[in-house]
Parts: C-alpha cells; sequence; structure tokens
C-alpha cells in the first residue's frame, strides 16, 4: 500500500485529486491536509511514501514546506503543484529537492505518471538503504593490521575496473568477504552480486548451473532455465572453490571469458553476457596445473589481479579487533550487553595458532561468552578455547 498525502487548501482541488488517484490504484491510501502546518504535523507523525503539495497557500506556502519536509523526512518525494502564477517557483523547488512539479487543474496523464515515478523512486531508494544497512553490517571488514590495510588498499584501486579477480587463501580466512567488496565498490553494485560455490554442485551439473539448459537436454530438464551467468548479467559473478572445477566446465568458463558469450546446455545459439568475474580458491592453482586439473590457458584470464588473503595467524594484531567485533555481534544477535574480554584474555587469544580460520575465531568467542564469567579472563580463555 503506498501513502500519498495531499497538501492543498483549495477543497475543489483535492477532491478531484483524491478522486483520480483513489480510482487510479486500490494500493493508494491517501490522506489530506488543508494547509501546510497541518500536512508537517501529519509527516512527523507517519511515513508517508508521496507528498503532493501545493505552492501558494496561507500560513505557510509550498516552498516552506517543502524545506521542512527535506529537514524531517528527507527521502520522502515530493511533488509540488503549482498554480498560473507560479511555474516559475515550481521549476525552482526542483533545486531544493521536490521530486517534479505538475500543474494546476491537474492533467490526468501528467498526474498519473509523476505519482508512479516518484513512487518507483521511494521504492529503490528505501530498498538501497535496506540493502547498504545489510551490506555494512554483514560483510564489515574489521583489521588494521599492515596486511589487511594492503588488501583494502588493493580493493578500492581494482574494485572500479572491470578486472577480473583471483582471491585465494586458505579457509574462512575472508575470500569471499573480499569478492563481496570488489562488487560492492564497483559501478556495478546495483546489479546482482551472484555466488556459485563450484565444489558445491555435482560435476554433470555445473555446467547447467552455470550456463543454464534448455527443456530436454538431459533427464529432469522439464523446462527451459537460465543459469548462473545470465542471472549475473550486468554484474558480478563469483565462483569459489574454482579449483574444483571439472575440466568440462573449466574449458566453457573459458569461452565465456574470451568471448562474452554463453551457451545454455543442449542449444547452440550464443546469448551475450556481460559479467565480471572474480575468483577464489584455497588450492595451489600452479599446483593443479602441474597436476592436469586445472587449464593453464584458464588461470591466466582469471589472474589479472592477485589478492592473496592473508592467514589469521600472519596478522596476529587483528585478534582482538575481530574477538571484540565478533562479542558485539553475537551479543546483539542475543539481544544481549556485548561482554567485555580483559586485556590478558585478549593477549593470549592472539598467541593462539588460529591456522587462518576467522569462522573458528568467532566459534571460540562465542564459546567463551556462553562459558565463560561476566567478564572473558585469561583463565576463561585457558579453560573454554582450546580446540578439542
Ligand atoms: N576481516 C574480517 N572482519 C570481519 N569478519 C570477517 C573478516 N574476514 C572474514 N570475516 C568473517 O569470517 C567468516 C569467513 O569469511 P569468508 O566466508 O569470507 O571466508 P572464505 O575464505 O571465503 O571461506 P571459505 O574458504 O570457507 O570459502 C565470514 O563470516 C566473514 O564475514
Amino acid at each position: 500500500m503506498a501513502e500519498i498525502l495531499i497538501i492543498e487548501d483549495e477543497s475543489a482541488i483535492r477532491r478531484v485529486l483524491v478522486k483520480i488517484l483513489a480510482e487510479e490504484s486500490k494500493n493508494y491510501n491517501v490522506s489530506e491536509a488543508e494547509d501546510g502546518l497541518s500536512g508537517i504535523e501529519m509527516i512527523k507523525e507517519k511515513d508517508y511514501d508521496l507528498v503532493l503539495c501545493d505552492i501558494k497557500m496561507p500560513k505557510m506556502d509550498g516552498v516552506e514546506v517543502l524545506e521542512a519536509i527535506k529537514k524531517i523526512k528527507p527521502d520522502t518525494p515530493v511533488v509540488m503543484i503549482s498554480g498560473h502564477g507560479d511555474l516559475e517557483t515550481a521549476v525552482n523547488t526542483m533545486r531544493l529537492g521536490a521530486f517534479d512539479y505538475i500543474s494546476k487543474p491537474p492533467d490526468l496523464n501528467r498526474l498519473l505518471n509523476t505519482v508512479r515515478n516518484a513512487l518507483d523512486r521511494k521504492t529503490l531508494v528505501t530498498e538501497n538503504t535496506r540493502l547498504k544497512k545489510k551490506v555494512s553490517k554483514n560483510y564489515e571488514m574489521v583489521g588494521e593490521s599492515e596486511l589487511i590495510t594492503i588488501i583494502k588498499n588493493i580493493i578500492e584501486k581494482v574494485a572500479p575496473t572491470d578486472a577480473r579477480v583471483l582471491i585465494t587463501g586458505g579457509n574462512g580466512t575472508g575470500k569471499e568477504l573480499v569478492a563481496h567488496w570488489l562488487h560492492e565498490k564497483s559501478n556495478r553494485s546495483k546489479a546482482p552480486f551472484i555466488e556459485v560455490n563450484c565444489a558445491a554442485i555435482p560435476g554433470e551439473l555445473i555446467e547447467s548451473e552455470l550456463f543454464g539448459h534448455v527443456k530436454g537436454s538431459f533427464t529432469g530438464a522439464n523446462k527451459d532455465r537460465a543459469g548462473k551467468f545470465e542471472a549475473a548479467n550486468g554484474g558480478t559473478i563469483f565462483l569459489d572453490e574454482i579449483g574444483d572445477m571439472s575440466l568440462k566446465a573449466q574449458a566453457k568458463v573459458l569461452r565465456a571469458l574470451q568471448e562474452n558469450k554463453i551457451q545454455r546446455v543442449g542449444s547452440d545459439k550464443d546469448i551475450k553476457v556481460d559479467v565480471r568475474i572474480l575468483a577464489a580458491t584455497n588450492k595451489d592453482l600452479k599446483k593443479e596445473i602441474e597436476d592436469k586439473k586445472f587449464r593453464e590457458d584458464l588461470y591466466h584470464r582469471l589472474a589479472v589481479i592477485l589478492i592473496n588473503v592473508p592467514s589469521l595467524n600472519d596478522r596476529r594484531d587483528d585478534i582482538p579487533l575481530l574477538v571484540e567485533h565478533f562479542a558485539k555481534k553475537i551479543a546483539q544477535e542475543q539481544g544481549n550487553g556485548a561482554k567485555k574480554f580483559t586485556s590478558d584474555s585478549l593477549k593470549l587469544l592472539k598467541e593462539y595458532d588460529w591456522t587462518g580460520n576467522i569462522r573458528e575465531l568467532r566459534n571460540v568467542v562465542e564459546r567463551l561468552i556462553i562459558l565463560g564469567g561476566d567478564e572473558i579472563s585469561k583463565k576463561d580463555v585457558t579453560l573454554f578455547a582450546s580446540k578439542q
């Protein structure tokens, strides 16, 4: 349901607008205010998806109302309604942040188009803010060590280019996180980020998963289906665990890279795709090449930029920061206040052998929070952080 507020002192115009909008869609819930002051009170009380506001009104004119709305609810689109004498003012309000203006008497098509556009934009802005929040919450890259700073700098430089990136590093070192940020900070960030875990898909299905298939191309292919490459069009595809991909699938990926074209399994029709490729592996691909398990030509195509994510053992300075970060997140998830870690306990955790794995560190933090005292001490760490 879209909540629309009309602020207009002339009741006849209000009636016309309400009628047009109510007849246009059952999803428009239209409210009315007969002057700017009461309009603003209503906006303070409730989130409107769109405000239509007359320019010439007694008490408070439309420009003042617009300025007030931009202060209290900056994301709410405002469409100005202009009479004969104030067309120039209407144009100027766009500079003050009005979404658009319509003239009196309202032209049906123009009014409905403007309303639809403004609501579409509102939906996009809301969605974008929601996603941004989600991204910054789940994908925060914690760390100030020299090695992680180098990685952050590389991401800043490489993300806006279309260069392919091969991300290497041990299990749970943060490879996927790096891939997310490369997408998020690129010009493709509004388009999809599609992740494929090549190790989790059985060899005989990977081609269809990546490139799609046409009906009847194999048993079980009941209808045409697009693959991940098509789904990622305009955006980024992240081929995780690429070292586990079959040689046959590698050949097809190579073609997609060379020609920006794919074919669905069972079809010889080329489909153009515009996809940036990021790949990750914890395998030593040079060795896989020697063992004839990985194509050398594909390696060179993928590894334009190489990012090696260091193991936690190589950036121990980040451990206390990560512990506190996870403690805060776990507390948020459980709705509690975050437990404190004494400096001795942090020092001890810093010395542990983490074999690079941040996931393991998070588990240990969670275990300490559950089993340890009100403040996590060195003794708690000795008792509960061991790996058995
Ligand atoms: N620098 C960091 N700051 C905060 N959290 C991190 C950081 N690096 C990794 N993490 C978190 O650790 C977990 C493991 O990271 P991620 O999945 O990116 O690792 P990976 O190398 O892709 O793992 P795998 O090898 O299993 O695919 C994730 O929950 C991630 O959010």
